[in-house]
């Protein structure tokens, strides 16, 4: 019998966040302020400022300073008789590249009955999980290429996670988020479990919204159609969200990139609710909205290609389906990102 059998949502939970960025601060702030015991797993300056200052958070509902605690390394989860119990709640909140060394980071304060959530962009790590069908079990290479994530986190403890809350970091330990906060979640095998409701309901009461889905991988397909027909073009234009989904020329790149991940959503049995013509006049109407990927781009920080981009791809050819736009699109968005690099190494030093 594993702890989250027990899991109550009104109860203060232990919840070890790891990865200290926009959307990992988010949490942490709402839930620490709900009155659950949060450690913030974070490095280098934001680390520092977060042991000094604390973390405020800015959102719809005002402003939260939250008691968090920070730490380098889970083993400052110990009190001083060295023990302290595993967390019933890990949320890993980094991009998809630098997910394997945070898994490896938590591991080892892993319990048997700990959920453990990823809350990145892309295809997860977990696709082929509980999956059924002729793949069942197997590994998108593109995410988890040295199955790194597959050794250190117990699968059969993961729930999945379609994020929608938006967030971006003002400094370090700080962050905004101008939406109401909405995260779907599910089961990698499907269904609605207990302790699938009792992660919702936890989130609910500390103001994030949280749908359970039986279906999370229809939800995540709608998701990867949006990052992937927005995300690298961004790149690739410097365009906006409204421009990428209503100027006439980029539209075209757009419409050949939603068709062909259409497809292969399709080839794996999605159950998709959008309306494609919808879906654009949506986008559009997301207004002057930067994707994330450009912001990366422009803070020369790698950029989430093979979750987003790359590992779609890897799925397209389990089935031989073609996708000349999205990889046409691929290379051009790794073709400015290393010609920005370029540049950057030519500039002269600042003192
Ligand atoms: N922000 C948003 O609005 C949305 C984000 N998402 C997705 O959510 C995921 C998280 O995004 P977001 O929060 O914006 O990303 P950020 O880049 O803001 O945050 C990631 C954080 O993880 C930290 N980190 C990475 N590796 C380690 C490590 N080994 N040890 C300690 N800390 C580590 C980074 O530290 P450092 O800064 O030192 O590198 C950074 O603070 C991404 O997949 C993103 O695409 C999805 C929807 C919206
Ligand atoms: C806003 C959106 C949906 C654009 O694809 C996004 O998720 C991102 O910027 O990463």
């Amino acid at each position: 019998m594993t702890i989250s059998m027990f899991l109550d949502p009104v109860r203060p939970w232990r919840v070890l966040i790891a990865g200290a960025g926009a959307i990992g601060c988010t949490l942490a702030a709402r839930l620490a302020a709900a009155g659950h015991t949060v450690d913030l797993l974070a490095r280098g300056r934001t680390l520092q400022t977060l042991r000094e200052q604390g973390l405020v958070l800015d959102d719809l509902d005002g402003r939260w300073h939250s008691p968090v605690r920070a730490i380098a390394h889970v083993d400052e989860r110990q009190n001083e008789h060295g023990n302290e119990p595993a967390p019933d709640l890990v949320l890993l909140c980094s991009k998809s590249q630098d997910l394997p060394a945070l898994a490896e980071q938590v591991q080892p304060c892993l319990g048997p009955g700990t959920l453990i959530v990823p809350l990145v962009n892309g295809v997860p790590f977990w696709f082929f999980h509980g999956a059924g069908g002729r793949f069942d079990g197997q590994t998108v290479q593109a995410v988890d290429p040295q199955g790194r994530l597959a050794q250190a986190l117990p699968l059969d403890q993961v729930l999945g996670a379609v994020v929608f809350v938006t967030a971006e970091s003002t400094g370090a330990g700080r962050v905004r988020s101008r939406t109401p906060h909405l995260l779907m979640l599910g089961e990698p095998a499907g269904g609605l479990s207990p302790r699938l409701q009792a992660l919702c309901e936890m989130f609910a009461q500390a103001g994030i919204e949280a749908r359970p889905q039986e279906r999370l991988r229809d939800t995540l397909w709608t998701k990867l159609i949006a990052n992937l027909t927005s995300n690298p073009l961004s790149v690739v234009t410097r365009a906006t969200l409204q421009a990428i989904y209503s100027d006439p020329v980029l539209l075209e790149t757009v419409r050949a990139v939603m068709h062909e991940t259409m497809l292969v959503a399709s080839a794996y049995g999605a159950r998709l609710s959008i309306d494609p013509i919808e879906f654009l006049q949506l986008g559009a109407g997301m207004g002057a909205v930067r994707t994330s990927m450009l912001q990366d781009f422009e803070r020369d920080r790698p950029l989430e290609l093979a979750a987003i981009g790359d590992a779609v791809v890897e799925l397209a050819e389990r089935y031989a389906l073609p996708m000349p736009a999205t990889r046409t699109l691929l290379s051009q968005t790794r073709w400015h990102a290393a010609r920005r690099a370029e540049r950057r190494l030519a500039e002269p030093a600042t003192a």
